[in-house]
């Protein structure tokens, strides 16, 4: 079995891609078709996990979310921005659930 890749390390496997380009390679398609060529495809398995989401029995829903991740990944690199600074932005809103917690209950009212 092959050795199993973080999400991290994909990253940095297509920010390779961007710097030395390969012949045949998709990320290298996807990086010189440019960013509407990108965010067209984050916006169709965007849709595709929605769609194979609602049928509980959709044996492609695994597949989808990691085509998703795949190409929000491909945007992530393109717009210059890292897992990094994802991780440290989630990390910023640990202790604001109880927030949105106070947010439900203003709405019960
Ligand atoms: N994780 C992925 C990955 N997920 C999805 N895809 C590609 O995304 C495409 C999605 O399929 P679609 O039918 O929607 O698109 P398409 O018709 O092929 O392409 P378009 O004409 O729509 O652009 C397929 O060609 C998949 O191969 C991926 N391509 C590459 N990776 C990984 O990226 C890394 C670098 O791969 P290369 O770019 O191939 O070197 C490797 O670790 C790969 O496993």
């Amino acid at each position: 079995m092959a050795e199993e890749q973080n999400l991290s390390e994909l990253y940095d496997l297509i920010e390779q891609r961007k710097a030395n380009p390969e012949k045949g390679s998709y990320t290298d398609y996807l990086f010189t078709r440019g960013l509407d060529k990108i965010l067209k495809k984050v916006g169709e398995e965007a849709t595709e996990v929605v769609v194979a989401a609602k049928n509980d029995s959709d044996p492609d829903f695994i597949l989808e979310v990691a085509d998703l991740a795949y190409h929000v990944e491909v945007l992530m690199a393109e717009r210059g921005i890292t897992p990094k600074q994802i991780r440290e932005e989630l990390a910023s809103r640990e202790g604001r659930q109880s927030k949105i917690h106070d947010r439900q209950e203003i709405k019960k009212w």
